[in-house]
């Protein structure tokens, strides 16, 4: 509820909600307001996607996002959301070098953003590292499934866990990262039925996207939801709630007529001075 004090989701807190069969709602935030907005809105995670470098930053893969980026957009969400568990991507290649690179990297997003926790993608072969970062004590979320980082190798957004071959190895990533002590472990585009039987078979929470209703809590991107951009192909996982884009695009096009037709500003817009100013300036009236 808008301005109520709300207690945030720990990481105990999540495991429980899975334990009680109660659903965790994820959301991505990028920025002050859509924090502050997620927040009110209720939601269990605000998740600081590198995602945004596709709906904030305009680029075509999360590829290109850097660890300045992340921090940037971080240190605005935490500020935002201070009630909420606030959970950061890493970015591309911030945590495949050394373990020393790696913890310096999730050191700066922990203390310069403020996140609660950091997601990183991939499964067995990241365990070490979850492993160091855990130990840290840094909460570590998982994704696995599509993980957009590797699409490049992977070849393109598309369903993953498809053959029974897929969905062992999946279920050993999970089973690995859990192990490693990750918390959660984010399921990208995997199949439903997959997608349900890894669940049942962790004691962390699964959050899907793309994933089905096996999962026990559902991650979407803020601007697919709400449709807060110019298009870009409808996801079949998506399912929008409002069309911001359309409120702003019409909001901003009545301005525009506005300033042009002489609309606004109206008297009441302008600030008034005191005739003898007015009359210093013109001459005697
Ligand atoms: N706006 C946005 N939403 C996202 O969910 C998202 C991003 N950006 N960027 C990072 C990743 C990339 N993601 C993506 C990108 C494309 C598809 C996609 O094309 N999906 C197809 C299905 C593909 C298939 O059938 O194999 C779809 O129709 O949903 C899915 C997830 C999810 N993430
Ligand atoms: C789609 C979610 C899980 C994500 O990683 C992101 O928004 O970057
Ligand atoms: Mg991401």
């Amino acid at each position: 509820m808008p301005g109520e004090a709300r207690k945030p989701a720990t990481v105990s807190k999540l495991r429980k909600m899975k334990q009680d069969r109660q659903p965790i709602a994820m959301v991505t935030a990028y920025d002050y307001p859509s924090a502050k907005l997620a927040e009110e809105a209720g939601a269990d995670i605000v998740l600081v996607g590198d995602s945004l470098g596709n709906v904030v930053l305009g680029y075509d893969t999360t590829i290109p996002v850097t660890l300045e980026d992340m921090l940037h957009h971080t240190k605005a969400v935490t500020r935002g959301a201070k009630q909420t568990f606030i959970v950061t991507d890493m970015p591309f290649l911030t945590y495949h070098g050394s373990i020393d690179a790696t913890l310096q990297h999730a050191g700066r997003l922990m203390r310069e953003g403020m996140p609660q926790a950091l997601k990183l993608e991939g499964g067995a072969e990241i365990a070490p590292t979850v492993h160091t970062l855990t130990q840290a004590g840094i909460p570590v979320m998982g994704h696995l499934g599509l993980t957009p980082q590797s699409v490049h190798q992977i070849g393109g957004y598309k369903v993953q866990g498809k053959s029974a071959e897929q969905a062992q190895k999946l279920l050993q990533d999970a089973l690995a990262l859990e192990q490693a002590g990750a918390f959660a472990i984010v399921l990208e585009l995997v199949v439903e039925d997959v997608a349900e039987w890894i669940s049942k078979q962790l004691a962390v929470p699964t959050i899907g996207i793309g994933a089905g209703a096996g999962c026990d809590g559902q991650v979407l991107v803020f601007h697919d939801l709400l449709k807060y951009d110019a298009g870009g192909p409808a996801k079949k996982f998506v399912q929008t709630y409002a069309n911001i884009g359309e409120t702003i695009r019409g909001g901003i096009a009545q301005y525009v007529e506005d300033v042009k037709l002489r609309k606004f500003p109206q008297q009441k817009h302008a600030f008034q001075g005191d005739n003898e100013t007015l009359t210093s300036l013109y001459g005697k009236s």
